[in-house]
């Protein structure tokens, strides 16, 4: 039973003897206890009391004739639950333990001895309460509070006198009352977070009260977590300074590579890395061509780390999202009362903000016409002013301009003015798109794998073969920036720390699915025409054509392949010997 409570042997009467019916008139003749105890059957009792016992004896009642005072046994180790149910229907009760009788209640004796038991837990269960200094709240099954803790006066300053008894959803709003949900559906929360408060984070535990399988009420206990919330965002906060810091450092310090944050190793990406390092030294107008999303702006900031030391500043302008009415004052800036609705104190223009470092020209194919006159005579005479302004200002910053249209095509449309495109094209870079280096796919994955999985505080260390395969396969008209935002699905949709093919996009899985179908284990008629072969020749077919794929996938690049194929670099070796491929 419940340690809490009351200890019951002192109830125990164990003034008794035992005995058998047929043993009855022996006993009834020749003991003198105030009780006799006469055992009907295993668990079925007869007491008589001392009155009995002595009128029995004198005039030989039979025992079926004592009924009134039949009793039942319990165990010493039993339930409540049985207690009660014994002491309902008979005057006594016959307590066993390992077999034997030890002693029998009188139930009558029970009653205050339960009052006592109640007023004992009450203590304890009020002492506990007070003691957790938690936020405890508890409602009954009509939503009345009948729990409210001074830990719970504290967190809402609302006092006991105000809540006990009434409904909680008078102080709450309903939709914020988690133990209202738990009425309903019985479900518990455990470290639940929660914001009762714009300044006030929790978290809760909660629990349904269970009576005979129904729902009676409902426990809430609240941590305030406010102080670690509060120190997790100034902790954040912190971290995110010291990498802008890191990043300041690293860009002066000369040892740390510009192109640090460029992954890839494809042969075609390494090539666009030289171009750059060759031009880095000459302060040269450079334009970037690529599609969109390649990395253009990418390596328009490694070109400027490359040129500057890292104060310098690198103004980027997107030219496609600048209303065209206030293109020149965002370029050129302006003065004092140059407009209404202006900053009355004037405003500093990109090339002014630029000074030392680079204006970084992004989709400067949407430059609206007026525009491109204006930029143009800026890049002739390295000079302009600022809307409103009178003073003559210059130019002093490096220009790289950036598109992913068709540049030339838009001179002959005439959308594009001809002299502009000369003065901006005079090195030329154009980013490879990475359908053309999909070896860079794994190396990519992998960076942003790493990224995310930090981001998000998942334990995602690899990526699984058939995801890695479906990405390779798939043709990425959004270049870089797209294989991005699906890592960073994958991991946010991630189970058990794991990637799953099926959390790829619809296209993704399906390019992976035609080429499974067709490339991967092909020939060029389809499967149903070609003549039966032995499974054994079939899966060795099949092994050398995967493992021939993903060399040339990988530009024979063993230790990619092996990873692509699931496999060790040692078991490629052998396979590759196994099947005849050299
Ligand atoms: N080689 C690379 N290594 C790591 N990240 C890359 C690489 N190339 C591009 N990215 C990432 O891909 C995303 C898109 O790159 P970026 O914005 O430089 O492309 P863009 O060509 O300028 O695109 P847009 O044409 O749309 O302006 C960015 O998050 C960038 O960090």
């Amino acid at each position: 039973m419940n340690h809490l409570l009351p200890d019951f042997n002192d109830l125990l009467h164990t003034d008794f003897v035992v005995t058998t019916e047929e043993r009855w008139n022996e006993s009834a003749h020749s003991q003198r206890f105030s009780v006799v105890i006469v055992q009907q059957q295993p668990s079925q009792f007869l007491v008589l009391s001392h009155r009995n016992y002595s009128m029995a004896q004198k005039y030989c009642i039979p025992i079926n004739e004592l009924t009134e005072f039949r009793a039942y046994c319990i165990h010493s180790d039993d339930t409540w639950t049985t207690l009660e149910e014994k002491i309902k229907c008979c005057d006594y009760v016959v307590v066993m333990r390992d077999g034997a009788v030890i002693g029998y209640f009188k139930t009558s004796e029970l009653a205050s001895r339960v009052l006592q038991a109640y007023t004992y837990l009450k203590a304890y269960y009020d002492t506990i309460l007070e003691t957790t200094d938690s936020t405890i709240s508890v409602i009954d099954k009509n939503m009345d509070t009948v729990v409210w803790t001074s830990g719970a006066e504290r967190l809402y300053s609302i006092k006991k006198e105000e809540i006990l008894g009434k409904p909680m959803t008078q102080f709450f709003p309903e939709n914020r009352l988690d133990n209202l949900k738990i009425l309903n559906t019985g479900k518990q929360f455990y470290h639940k977070q929660h914001q009762p408060r714009e300044d006030l984070f929790v978290l809760i535990n909660s629990n349904p009260v269970k009576l005979d399988g129904k729902i009676i009420g409902a426990v809430s206990c609240e941590q305030d977590v406010t102080y670690q919330a509060q120190l997790t965002k100034k902790l954040t906060n912190a971290k995110e300074t010291i990498n802008h810091l890191q990043k300041q450092v690293s860009r002066m310090d000369r040892s740390v590579d510009p192109f640090r944050s460029i992954k890839g190793s494809s042969g075609a990406l390494q090539n666009t890395i030289d171009q750059i390092k060759q031009v880095g030294a000459a302060k040269a107008k450079v334009l970037l061509l690529g599609e969109s999303g390649v990395g253009k702006e990418l390596f328009a900031n490694a070109l400027h780390d490359l040129r500057t030391l890292g104060a310098a500043p690198f103004i980027p302008i997107n030219c496609g999202a600048i209303p065209d009415a206030l293109f020149e004052s965002e370029l050129f800036g302006y003065e004092k009362g140059a407009f209404s609705g202006a900053n009355p104190l004037g405003s500093k223009g990109k090339f002014e903000l630029a000074k030392d470092g680079t204006l970084f020209l992004d989709e400067i194919a949407e430059l609206p016409p007026e525009m491109q006159v204006k930029l143009l005579r800026v890049l002739q005479e390295g000079t302009f002013y600022s809307v409103g302004g009178t003073k003559l200002k210059h130019a002093d910053c490096s220009i790289i301009a950036a598109t992913n249209k068709n540049l030339k095509e838009r001179v002959h449309q005439g959308k594009f003015r001809e002299d502009l495109y000369y003065r901006l094209n005079i090195i030329t870079i154009t980013i490879p798109p990475l359908r053309e280096r999909s070896e860079d796919i794994i190396e990519l994955s992998h960076q942003f794998l790493y990224e995310f999985a930090e981001k998000y505080r998942r334990s995602c260390t690899r990526i699984p073969k058939e995801v890695m395969m479906a990405l390779i396969d798939y043709s990425w008209p959004g270049n870089i920036r797209e294989l991005r935002n699906i890592i960073e699905r994958l991991v946010v949709f991630s189970r058990d720390e794991t990637l799953s093919v099926d959390d790829l996009p619809v296209q993704i899985r399906e390019s992976n699915h035609r080429i499974g179908m067709t490339e991967r284990f092909s020939h060029n008629q389809p499967f149903e025409n070609q003549p039966p072969v032995s499974l054994d020749h079939a899966m060795k077919e099949c092994q050398q054509q995967t493992i021939k794929k993903a060399l040339e996938h990988t530009h024979e690049n063993k230790n990619k392949a092996a990873e692509i194929l699931g496999i060790s670099r040692t078991t490629l070796y052998n396979k590759m010997h196994q099947l005849g491929i050299s």
